[in-house]
């Protein structure tokens, strides 16, 4: 549904991009991560039409980004917020429902229906300006949706929502996914990703370093096996122990404790506390991006 093939970007000396490729499929969720200034921003703003790529290109549903059918199928709901303050939220979603060709009743209906799904019927005829920040955020996020767009690009959409409304969100963002849309979304809050069932997108200095399954980018990292002991076990093992706990990073774990345990022999009557820790997305984050730096140093 959307294919980004080799993007580059520069503003002035600053590069943006640099060689970015990314492609969503209908239905999928894609986490896509990165550093601050990795080009997340300028990604979806090339895909929604705003930023034009120096080189490379964006296709929407097959179709040129850049085309006016093109960007009808795209939602883009940024960082900041781009709403009328002096103007209702009921009158900025009219506009940007009227601006994306939405029919009267229609309209009227699917503004019912995100505001509902957004916690934001209340709100509805207050200005923007009274809304709170997280309000606000929200309503940006509405009006990216309101016209059932077949790409969603949301650009940290819950930062500063509190859990009810993160969750409220979420429902809405699975629900399009399960809908058919290509959700791209953008968050430096990774355990959402797990919540979203999301595949994952890395970027790093304008570019994707890793890409794919979730549980299979995860399989590749070790294991912690944490043996917490009653006494120090002095002698019995090659590895130190601190502070009465063995830390130990594995892909074995059970293995690995199995034979601590038979070097400990009698003493592992002074085992107390055995912990196996599975690696989490921030491990597989900062693993990923450590990777890459360190590449890009040798080279
Ligand atoms: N209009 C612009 N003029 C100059 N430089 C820009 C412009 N837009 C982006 N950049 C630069 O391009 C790089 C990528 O920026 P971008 O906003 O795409 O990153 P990002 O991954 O979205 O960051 P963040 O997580 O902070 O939102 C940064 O170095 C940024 O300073």
């Amino acid at each position: 549904m959307l294919e980004a093939s080799g993007l580059h970007k520069r503003f002035g000396n600053q590069i943006a991009l640099a060689g970015f490729d990314l492609r969503i499929e209908a239905g999928e969720i894609c986490g896509l991560l990165g550093h601050n200034g990795a080009g997340k921003t300028t990604f979806a703003r090339i895909c929604a039409g705003l930023e034009h790529p120096d080189a490379g290109g964006v296709r929407i549903g097959g179709l040129d980004a850049d085309c006016r059918a093109a960007h009808a199928l795209v939602g883009l709901a940024p960082q900041e917020i781009a709403l009328y303050p002096t103007a209702t939220l009921r009158e900025n979603l009219r506009f940007y429902g009227q601006l994306a060709g939405i029919g009267r009743s229609r309209l009227r209906a699917e503004i019912n229906d995100i505001t509902a799904s957004m916690m934001l019927t209340k709100v509805l005829d207050r200005t923007v300006a009274t809304l709170s920040g997280g309000q606000q955020r929200r309503a940006q996020a509405a009006t990216a949706l309101l016209h059932r767009p077949a790409v969603l690009l949301l650009d940290e959409p819950t930062a500063g929502a509190d859990p009810t409304t993160r969750q409220a969100l979420l429902a809405v963002v699975r629900d399009r996914a399960a809908q058919g849309a290509a959700v791209c979304y953008t968050t430096h809050y990774l355990p959402e990703l797990e919540e979203l069932d999301a595949t994952i997108a890395v970027a790093q200095t304008g570019r994707i370093i890793a890409r794919g399954d979730r549980r299979k980018l995860l399989s590749g990292l070790p294991s912690l096996l944490e043996i917490g002991f009653a006494a120090e076990p002095s002698g019995a093992l090659d590895e130190q122990v601190v502070d009465g706990t063995l830390r130990i990073t594995t892909d074995r774990p059970a293995q690995t404790l199995t034979r601590i345990l038979t070097s400990l022999g009698d003493r592992s009557e002074q085992v107390e506390r055995v912990e196996i820790r599975e690696p989490t997305l921030d491990d597989l984050y900062r693993h990923l991006t450590r990777t890459a730096t360190e590449t890009e140093r040798v080279h």
